[in-house]
């Protein structure tokens, strides 16, 4: 393996000489017996195809680009390539014979990525007899890491822990048995849980985004362009309360400028501390007297979670420059109502050096769990928001939910790019509970 411009790795050849058959073939036994001790890399592989994600180019890449470097790395893998929306993540769930491989494969973009980590979260949940509908039920880590082979619009979850989207250098990833843990949000609403998140939770402007872009899917990458300028122009704002339980124990802070990279010193203490008490001792805060807790009400355009940096090709910084993959905590920024002009110029530092948390409307928290309540309690579900007519023309915040349509007065929350049926939601972050094949972004 070589490494070559802007995180992207290649396969390197070294040749040696030697007249001598007799001796080539030791050296190649020799040199197979030393692969096949090193445990982290993986012989077998159960690998997800999504045929439609992005160009629909998933099944070419893995044929073209990824399968045959397995081949030559004595890798084998069964390819199950997707016949509809979730059949991964129930294949996972149920039927999947696991004890069988070494690692998942993910050919896909985000939204596939999300089939099988809910696949493989809830499968280990279920064997365990753990029941995720609990807010405080403390989850069992993933055995298996999961590899992301890039195939999507977006792969942002890729770009995050590897640094490029790039098909070729997952594949190495895998090949080498990298390891890196991932810390992973659950997401309840009223005790019921709803998702699993491990990059962006979004609420008012990326959760508007979101959901008009989804109604524009025939439109290809293209419709987060369209439907951001549509959002933006929108200008909406939501009112709603957000209480949040801060890290006070973090190694780090949002705004410390500590980027999380390879080998990331916080997740490393937070990995070798092996002091999980926390997790337990302040979940039951909220329930007996509120306190550590921080509530905030207000008006917002935008409530974002960042549970890692959220950086694509297009936000090369991301959401939240400096947080973590793996420190138990994810990064809370709320956007106050402010101006266009104020928005934008706030919008435009996530693609320059310009510090993005460096407005007085903006304001960043490191936390480890939060709860939002939108102003008026929910009476309607999502599914009622897709049959409302289209918006009345009243302002955004109306005097009264019954004067005006659902999605005036609330936004929804994108959940790692999938919308969610609440918008009243009850999230906390499960330190460390997956682990991918990748090994964070490297320093140039
Ligand atoms: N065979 C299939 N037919 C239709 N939909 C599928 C199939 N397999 C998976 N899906 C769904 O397709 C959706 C989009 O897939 P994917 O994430 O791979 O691509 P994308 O949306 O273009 O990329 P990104 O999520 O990175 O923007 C996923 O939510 C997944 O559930």
């Amino acid at each position: 393996m070589m490494r070559t411009r802007q995180h992207q790795w290649r396969c390197s050849d070294v040749t040696f000489h030697c007249p001598n058959q007799g001796l080539c073939e030791q050296w190649i036994t020799v040199i197979n017996e030393q692969l096949s001790l090193l445990t982290n890399r993986p012989k077998s592989l159960l690998v997800y195809i999504n045929p439609y994600g992005g160009k629909q180019r998933g099944k070419r890449i893995y044929e073209q680009k990824v399968a045959p470097l397995f081949h030559r790395a004595c890798i084998s893998a069964d390819v199950i390539v997707t016949e509809h929306a979730n059949h991964a993540r129930d294949h996972l769930k149920t039927e999947a014979s696991l004890e069988k491989y070494d690692g998942v494969v993910c050919v896909g973009g985000d939204g596939m990525f999300s089939e099988i980590l809910h696949g493989l979260v809830t499968r280990v949940q279920t064997d365990h007899g753990v029941d995720q509908n609990q807010p405080d039920a403390e989850l069992v880590p993933c055995s298996l890491r999961i590899g992301i082979i890039p195939a999507g619009s977006t792969d942002c979850i890729c770009f995050a822990t590897v640094g490029v989207n790039d098909p070729v250098t997952s594949a190495l990833h895998i090949i080498i048995g990298d390891s890196q843990p991932v810390d992973v949000c659950s997401v309840h609403h009223k005790d019921i849980f709803l998702r699993y998140s491990v990059s962006l939770l979004g609420y008012g402007f990326y959760g508007d985004l979101l959901t008009d872009s989804e109604r524009k899917r025939w439109l290809g990458p293209a419709r987060y362009d369209l439907s951001g300028l549509k959002t933006f122009l929108s200008h909406n704002y939501y009112e709603g309360t957000i209480s949040f339980l801060p890290a006070e124990d973090a190694v780090g802070s949002p705004r410390d400028k500590l980027q999380c990279r390879s080998g990331c010193h916080v997740c490393q203490h937070k990995l070798s501390s092996k002091d999980k008490q926390w997790d337990i001792s302040e979940r039951e805060k909220p329930d007996k007297d509120g306190s550590g807790w921080n509530v905030m009400r207000g008006k917002f355009i935008a409530i974002n979670a960042a549970n890692m940096s959220c950086a694509c090709p297009r936000s090369p910084k991301g959401l939240s420059p400096s947080a973590h993959l793996a420190d138990g905590t994810l990064d809370l920024i709320l956007v106050r109502k402010c101006s266009r002009l104020d928005f934008f110029r706030h919008l435009l530092r996530h693609i320059n050096t310009d510090d993005q948390f460096d407005h007085s409307f903006v304001e960043v928290h490191r936390v480890r769990m939060f709860h939002f309540q939108p102003l008026y309690q929910e009476s309607i579900s999502l599914d009622d928001l897709n049959e409302t007519p289209k918006k009345t023309g009243c302002s955004p915040m109306c005097p009264a939910p019954t004067a005006c349509s659902y999605n005036t007065i609330y936004s929804s929350w994108t959940c790692d790019g999938e919308i969610l049926p609440h918008a009243a939601i009850q999230v906390s972050v499960q330190c460390q509970l997956i682990r991918l094949f990748a090994r964070g972004i490297e320093e140039q």
